[in-house]
C-alpha cells in the first residue's frame, strides 16, 4: 500500500481556508506526541530541504499553527510534515514542527517516522530490521527498525549527523538564577546541559512548570550571549533549548536522566533523541564513555528511556565528533481529520501564555 504523503497532495490549498483537510496520523515515542501530516499539507518548493524549510516558514506557518495549536493540538505537540527528498538515497524527507516553528533534527520523531514508513509501504519490510533513511534539516538519518516474521515493526535504532561537543563551562548571567556554568552540545541540534542540582531542582522529582521555568530563562540567556556556528551551514547554528540532566555523567553503570525545555517553553516527555546524542557526544569527549558502550537515558518526567552508543569516531568540519547510536520505540495511538470553517476567528489556532 503506498502512503499518502503531503507530497502527493498536488490539489492541497495553498491558503487556509474552508478547503482545507488535513489527515495525520498519530503516534508516541516514549510519551512524546508525533503527529504525522498524511495529506492536505501545501507542497513545498526549494531545491533542498532547508529551501523547503524556508518556503514553509515564510508562506505557510497557518498551516503550521492550525495543526499544532489548540484548539487541534496543545502547546506541547510536534509535528511531522513529509516533503520530497533531495539527498541521493533518502526514502523520506521530513520537517519537523514545535510551537514556535521549526526542528533541525528530532530522535522521537525518527523513531516514530521510520516504523511509519515500513508500516505503510514506503520501505519495503526486511527482516529481522528494515534501513529506512530519512532526509532531516541537519543530514541524513539512518534508521533501522525491527521487523519479525509476520510484519510487525517494533524497536528502532538510529545513527544521526556527527554530534560534538561545541562549548565547556561557558558561564551565563541568568535572571531569577545567578551566574551559571552550562555546556553546550551537537546531536543534530544544539543544546544547553547543566546539572538540574546546580540550580535546586531534580529532573525526576521536580514539578515540570519549574524545569520549563528555569529552562527557558537559561535559553533566553545564552541565546543574548553566545553566537554558535555549525560547519554545514548556519541555518543549523541556533541554540534548541536547554537539557536539565541528573548530573550522572561519570557513573556509565547507572541511567542517565534528563529532560529538555524548547522551542517556547514546550516541555519534551521522552529522553530526546536528538539531546541522547548530543550527551554522549559530550560525555564520550569528557572521557566518560568508550566507543561502544551502551548506556540508558531515561525521561526525567515519564520515566520512560532510550539507551545511547558512541558507535564510531568521525569529525564535524574540523571539529572532533562522534557518530551516536540511539534506540527506543514508538507506539500509534490514532489519526484525525482536521477541517475549519471559514468563519472561525481561531482558524490558525491559538496558544495562551
Ligand atoms: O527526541 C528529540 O530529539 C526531540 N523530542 C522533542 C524535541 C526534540 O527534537
Amino acid at each position: 500500500m503506498a502512503a499518502p504523503t503531503s507530497y502527493d497532495s498536488a490539489s492541497s490549498p495553498s491558503r487556509l481556508s474552508a478547503d482545507v483537510v488535513i489527515h495525520t496520523t498519530e503516534m508516541h515515542t516514549g510519551g512524546e506526541p508525533l503527529r504525522i501530516i498524511d495529506s492536505g499539507y501545501p507542497t513545498l518548493v526549494g531545491d533542498t530541504i532547508l529551501d523547503k524549510l524556508r518556503d514553509a516558514r515564510q508562506n505557510y506557518d497557518q498551516f503550521r499553527t492550525f495543526f499544532m495549536s489548540e484548539p487541534r493540538g496543545h502547546r506541547d505537540m510536534y509535528g511531522a510534515i513529509l516533503v520530497e527528498p533531495d539527498a541521493p538515497g533518502a526514502d523520506l524527507a521530513v520537517l519537523f514542527t514545535q510551537n514556535e516553528g521549526y526542528g533541525t533534527m528530532c530522535g522521537h520523531a525518527v523513531i516514530a517516522l521510520s516504523r511509519y514508513a515500513v508500516d505503510r509501504g514506503i520501505v519495503k519490510p526486511m527482516t529481522p530490521e528494515t534501513q529506512v533513511n530519512i532526509q532531516c534539516p541537519c543530514g541524513m538519518v539512518r534508521a533501522y527498525v525491527s521487523c519479525d516474521e509476520n510484519g510487525k515493526t517494533g524497536a528502532v535504532r538510529f545513527h544521526s549527523v556527527p554530534a560534538f561537543l561545541f562549548a565547556e563551562d561557558i558561564e551565563v548571567d541568568v535572571e531569577g538564577l545567578g551566574k551559571l556554568r552550562v555546556d553546550i552540545s551537537y546531536g543534530g541540534a544544539f543544546y544547553a546541559f547543566l546539572d538540574a542540582a546546580k540550580i535546586g531542582l531534580d529532573v525526576r522529582t521536580s514539578k515540570a512548570r519549574d524545569i520549563v521555568a528555569a529552562g527557558a530563562q537559561i535559553t533566553g540567556a545564552l541565546k543574548a550571549k553566545i553566537k554558535l556556528h555549525h560547519p554545514d551551514s548556519n541555518d543549523l547554528a541556533f541554540l534548541s533549548g536547554t537539557i536539565l540532566t541528573d548530573g550522572n555523567d561519570p557513573f556509565p553503570n547507572k541511567p542517565a536522566a534528563q529532560v529538555l525545555v524548547f522551542a517556547d517553553s514546550q516541555l519534551d516527555r521522552c529522553p530526546c533523541g536528538s539531546g541522547v546524542t548530543a550527551r554522549v557526544a559530550l560525555q564520550y569527549k569528557k572521557g566518560f564513555m568508550h566507543l561502544g558502550q551502551r548506556r540508558i537515558y531515561e525521561s526525567g518526567t515519564t520515566k520512560t528511556k532510550f539507551t545511547g552508543t558512541a558507535i564510531a569516531e568521525t569529525t564535524a568540519g574540523e571539529v572532533d565528533a562522534v557518530v551516536v547510536e540511539v534506540r527506543g520505540r514508538a507506539h500509534y495511538c490514532g489519526s484525525n481529520v482536521f477541517t475549519l470553517e471559514e468563519d472561525d476567528i481561531l482558524k490558525a489556532g491559538f496558544l495562551l501564555h
